[in-house]
């Protein structure tokens, strides 16, 4: 699929509204962004400006809705708030208090969450893999984790649109839905060569890409310059996130984008049933912004936080909570780190840390005990990420430092291993407040028996391609990489808490567009298809009209 840009700026032109005078960001769209008061009835509600909610928000302002969308974090301007530093990162991350428990805790900060405008993606690592067709028939077909209310052929033409708008890089893909990507694949550095080769050796087919870095000029955006500081925010502008992708085209047809405005409650007038706007804190005052509809684009804590949080007489237990389905199947993909030590320099910081991948194993292999599968891809780690590798194996003082100076002589891959859907692996509301007075989110998560085979497996994977490329010692530690589910999509309000059009069950009016709505999450990084599911959720939402709302959604929605 190569792209046609006449046809992708009918739909988006961000990439053409970035200067193009070397700066990163258009001052004068901000400056000139449409402002509406808080008891303006807007259109639409946006809490979140990621991934979905950068999406949506684009979606329904190009379409003549009124939006307002309000994150918890800045407005960044790659300019002055980045930094091409690991440590100086750090506040890209959502770091407000949160607890964890269950038998397996997920640690929650650098690695799973974003906050600002631009959410997760602003920082994520940029590989764009869409989902195969098993994935939304797992149930049926492997006999565990849910079926989805849709099919892959329902995603498929937005999985193509946001593919183009990224762009994506990468070869031919062979796996899933065999499709091709708009732009070549990129150059691969050091340790994209040792996948490659150990790969090759031993018997495994990995490809180069699927990565949102356009390969050559894309609009005014840059061509990648190589220097791998994919996680830190990409200051060149080439890495894809909606802060480049969605957001200016948003702000070009009118939306507008609230940072720093932590909404705290949906508002429901219980009389109705109906949700009528949102609470939010900006610059430590509440405030009330009035919407006809609200969407929850907050990722897989904070949505089913929120939901609790909006409990109200009608709703006692939180919206979309009436089966007690709020926070349920919220899941975290395993994704051990292998490191191989080579006698060459691989250099692994040289390069952005997405590269290249495999998904030989992500189908179930029936010979196997286990269910599902993995993917493989390469990592990369800085510096301080390589020491936490090393600490994490037990290594201290003397022979840290000895495997710190040795740095360049490792390549490292990670898999993605498809943990299965669980209800007892939920957010909950905890005792605990947060700065504004409110209860902090608590996670539960505990693996199961096909959890733990899966990262043996996919473990033993990547040491045998490591090894094939001639690795003289490895090490694998165990860790877990993104979140998604907490408000998953299902036929039936007894199975989840929305419906196909990601409309919340029983509340005609509130509508949940993230990653938390996903029932099941592949072996696949997550982005492209929330990008995708909210492309998606969007065209709905257009084809019903504005002016639809809220009276004509029962009809359209079911
Ligand atoms: C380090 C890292 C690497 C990753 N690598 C990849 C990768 O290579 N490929 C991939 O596909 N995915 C990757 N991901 C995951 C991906 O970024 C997320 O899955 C995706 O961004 C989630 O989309 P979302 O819309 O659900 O939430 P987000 O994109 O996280 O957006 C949520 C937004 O909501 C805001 N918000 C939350 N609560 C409130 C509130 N109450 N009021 C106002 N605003 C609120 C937050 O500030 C945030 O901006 C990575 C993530 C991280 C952290």
């Amino acid at each position: 699929m190569r792209s046609n840009y006449r046809d992708i700026r009918a739909r988006n032109d961000s990439a053409w509204l970035i200067p193009n005078d070397g700066t990163r960001t258009n001052h004068q769209l901000r400056a000139d962004m449409r402002r509406y008061a808080d008891d303006d009835e807007v259109d639409l509600v946006v809490v979140g400006a990621g991934a979905g909610g950068g999406v949506l928000t684009q979606r329904l302002a190009r379409a003549g809705w009124r939006v307002v969308c309000l994150d918890a974090g800045p407005f960044w301007n790659p300019d002055t708030d980045w930094v091409s530093d690991e440590r100086g990162a750090h506040t890209l991350y959502w770091t407000e208090p949160r607890q964890i428990g269950g038998t397996d805790p997920v640690p929650l900060g650098s690695n799973n969450s974003g906050r600002g405008v631009g959410g997760s993606m602003v920082h994520y690592a940029g590989y764009t893999p869409r989902f195969h067709p098993s994935d939304f028939r797992m149930l049926s077909t492997d006999g565990v984790g849910a079926d989805w209310p849709i099919h892959y052929a329902d995603l498929k033409p937005f999985y193509e649109a946001i593919e183009q708008e990224l762009p994506v890089a990468g070869q031919d893909w062979p796996w899933g839905d065999p499709h091709t990507y708009p732009h070549h694949a990129h150059p691969v550095s050091g340790n994209g060569d040792i996948f490659l080769r150990g790969a090759k050796a031993a018997g495994i087919e990995a490809r180069v890409g699927p990565v949102a870095i356009p390969n050559g000029r894309f609009g005014n955006r840059p061509h990648c310059i190589y220097r791998g500081f994919c996680l830190q925010g990409c200051k060149v502008n080439a890495k894809a996130s909606p802060l480049i992708t969605h957001i200016p085209d948003a702000l070009a047809h009118g939306a507008e984008i609230r940072a720093d405005s932590m909404v705290t409650r949906v508002v429901v007038d219980d009389r109705t049933g109906m949700v009528t706007g949102v609470n939010y804190v900006h610059a430590g005052r509440e405030h009330h912004q009035r919407a006809r509809a609200v969407a929850i684009c907050g990722y897989s804590i904070e949505t089913p936080r929120l939901l609790l949080l909006s409990a109200t007489d009608r709703y006692p237990h939180g919206l979309g909570n009436d089966h007690d389905q709020v926070g349920r199947y919220l899941m975290v993909q395993g994704a051990p780190q292998t490191a191989g030590r080579f006698d060459d320099e691989i250099r692994m910081y040289k390069a952005p840390p997405p590269e290249v991948s495999s998904e030989q194993f992500y189908e179930t292999d029936p010979s196997q005990p286990y269910k599902r599968g993995w993917s493989i891809q390469t990592v990369s780690p800085l510096p301080i990420t390589w020491a936490e590798h090393v600490t994490a194996q037990g290594h201290w003082g003397a022979p840290l430092r000895e495997y710190m100076r040795d740095y360049v002589h490792w390549a490292t891959l990670g898999a993605l291993c498809e943990y299965l859907p669980q209800a007892a692996n939920r957010v909950t509301l905890a005792d605990e407040k947060d700065r504004h007075g409110l209860p902090v989110a608590h996670f539960s998560y505990s693996q199961c028996d096909n959890d733990r085979q899966l990262t043996k497996a996919a473990t033993a994977s990547m040491e045998t391609i490591l090894k094939a490329a001639g690795a003289t010692e490895v090490m694998t530690i165990d860790r877990y990489a993104h979140l998604v589910g907490g408000a998953r999509m299902a036929g039936r309000a007894q199975d989840g808490v929305v419906d196909a059009a990601h409309r919340v069950f029983d509340v005609p009016n509130l509508y949940v567009v993230d990653g938390s709505t996903l029932p099941t999450q592949g072996s696949a990084n997550p982005a492209l298809t929330i990008m995708a599911l909210a492309a998606r959720a969007a065209d709905r939402l257009i084809r019903l009209g504005r002016r639809g709302l809220p009276e004509q959604q029962t009809a359209a929605m079911s």
